[in-house]
């Protein structure tokens, strides 16, 4: 009996501490908040709710532009969202505005995983720096170069015998990819890779794959903080936590590895080259060198250099399969310029103009990052004549972009040759904004466009693709959550 009356006092004191809260918030943004851009009527205290809810968020976006113009706001519990559209208002945004538009929103979970440390999810002068040096230090390693070139092809060869040992039969692409592009970020941060079937690491790009999918639900906890004490994990949230935790203790063993072999002489990967950074800067308190700041940097680089690339791959095979005549015309092309006795290089790119735009085509079609990361405004400012108050949530609507009529006739079919000029050369590709744009442009889009090219040139050269069953092709809607994946399909790639 004490201990029913204890638990629903306790529940009651928690219903309204988060209602007084939740109004409050509420009340004190609606004051702040006018002259926002304009957004569709607000349900009292719920905001726009409804227009969060919808299945196909991107659809939505795109009837609000319509109505709303290229910068429109909707309101969630106690936050403001300005959803950025078009190329203009986005290069003006987070361009021209990027001085203001690329702190990063602190959300629970963004917290909780980063403590504003790393790239991804930190702000101000720490995220100024720290990327800098990753840019830097990366690039050192060989990072986006040619002379990155023999890391990749060591994959590439990895990845061509596991397909060959499938026989034609069919198999999901997906854990080959995985695999062979997080090993290209391992050769970088920590100067080795892990062999496909190894348990541990495929234990850890599991745990990454679940998170990124666990993401999507999660996002409630940012508008709606409270939730989290309800008991059990509806959201999704302690799991993601305790996942975070298992990768964080991967790439910890890594880290005290290179501790313990340190040599400041021999210098040969990421990891290394931050571990001398943090030599000289002992005893300063306000430096980047920190062993959390380097924890989490690596677990930035290596879950948005594995999921985005493995993606891209397989969107690419899921094309492949549907246009078995852009297949065709792909492999006439590299018949022509590499022939079938020696392996791709990256110098071959410039003379393949085909299979460039049907890279392209496959980023914009896929859409693969659709709402890009959100972003945050520093402090209070005007844009366009409307108010955005410090710490709305910022929205880089690149699906609008992508997907622009007037940039991209009839933008929903799959079309390489549309950046295919007259003279069979390269033309309209700078609009295909998929790394996004600004100071927040993402850093390994080099590096992605090198995979993609190597990847799926050997693929093609050495395999001819088919669907697992020929009278029914495998689906080309995606499943949006942080990124835009396709669903999971089987093909079968028969040896030339
Ligand atoms: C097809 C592949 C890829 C796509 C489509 C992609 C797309 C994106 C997008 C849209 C963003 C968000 C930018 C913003 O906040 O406005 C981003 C950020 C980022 N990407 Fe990529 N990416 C890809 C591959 C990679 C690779 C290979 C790396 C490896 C280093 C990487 C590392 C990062 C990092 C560290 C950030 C955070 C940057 C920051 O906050 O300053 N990405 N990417």
């Amino acid at each position: 009996m004490w201990i029913q009356h204890t638990v629903s006092d306790y529940l009651y004191q928690i219903v309204l501490v988060s209602t007084v809260f939740f109004l409050g918030r509420y009340y004190i943004g609606w004051r702040r908040w006018s002259n926002v851009p304009p957004g569709p009527q607000p349900l009292p205290f719920l905001g726009n709710i409804d227009y969060f809810k919808s299945n196909d968020q991107l659809q939505t976006f795109r009837k609000l532009r319509k109505i709303f113009g290229d910068v429109f706001s909707l309101r969630f519990g106690g936050n403001l969202f300005i959803v950025f559209n078009g190329y203009e208002a986005l290069k003006e945004a987070f361009v021209r505005n990027g001085d203001i538009f690329s702190d990063r929103p602190k959300t629970y979970i963004m917290e909780q995983i980063s403590r504003g440390r790393g790239i991804s999810g930190s702000s101000g002068a720490f995220w100024k720096e720290t990327r800098a040096f990753t840019i830097r230090a990366l690039r050192e390693f060989g990072f986006g170069k040619q002379s990155m070139e023999s890391k990749l092809m060591e994959e590439v060869d990895a990845f061509l015998a596991v397909i060959g040992n499938t026989n034609g039969e069919p198999f999901d692409i997906r854990n080959t990819s995985y695999t062979s592009v997080s090993n290209v970020i391992c050769s970088l941060i920590f100067g080795r890779r892990f062999e496909h079937g190894d348990k541990t690491f495929e234990s850890v790009l599991d745990l990454l794959d679940q998170n990124f999918k666990l993401a999507g639900q999660t996002g409630i906890l940012g508008i709606f903080p409270i939730l989290r004490f309800l008991p059990g994990d509806l959201f999704g949230a302690k799991r993601l936590i305790k996942n975070s935790g298992k990768i964080r203790k991967f790439f910890l063993d890594q880290i005290q590895c290179h501790r313990a072999n340190f040599d400041e002489t021999n210098i040969h990967d990421f990891t290394d080259a931050f571990l001398k950074e943090q030599r000289k800067h002992l005893g300063d308190t306000s430096t980047i060198f920190t062993d959390n700041n380097l924890t989490t940097l690596i677990g930035n680089v290596f879950s948005a250099g594995t999921e985005t690339t493995a993606t891209g791959i397989r969107w690419a095979v899921l094309y492949l399969l549907h246009y078995r005549d852009i297949q065709d015309r792909l492999r006439q092309e590299i018949d022509q310029v590499i022939g079938r006795s020696r392996m791709p290089s990256i110098s071959d790119k410039q003379n393949m103009p085909f299979f460039e735009a049907f890279i392209v085509e496959v980023l914009r079609h896929a859409n693969i990052a659709p709402l890009a990361l959100p972003h945050g405004s520093a402090c209070d400012t005007m844009f366009r004549g409307f108010f955005i108050p410090r710490g709305s949530i910022l929205v880089p609507n690149l699906d609008s972009i992508l997907n622009d009529p007037k940039l991209f006739s009839c933008p929903e079919t799959f079309c390489p040759s549309r950046f295919i000029d007259d003279d069979g050369k390269l033309t309209g590709c700078d609009k295909v904004t998929a790394f996004s744009v600004g100071r927040r442009l993402c850093p390994g889009e080099s590096l992605a466009k090198m995979e993609l090219f190597l990847f799926l040139t050997s693929l093609i050269q050495n395999f001819r693709l088919l669907p697992e069953d020929p009278t029914c092709l495998p689906s080309l809607q995606g499943i949006v959550g942080m990124t835009k994946t396709p669903k999971p399909f089987k093909l079968r790639a028969i040896k030339l």
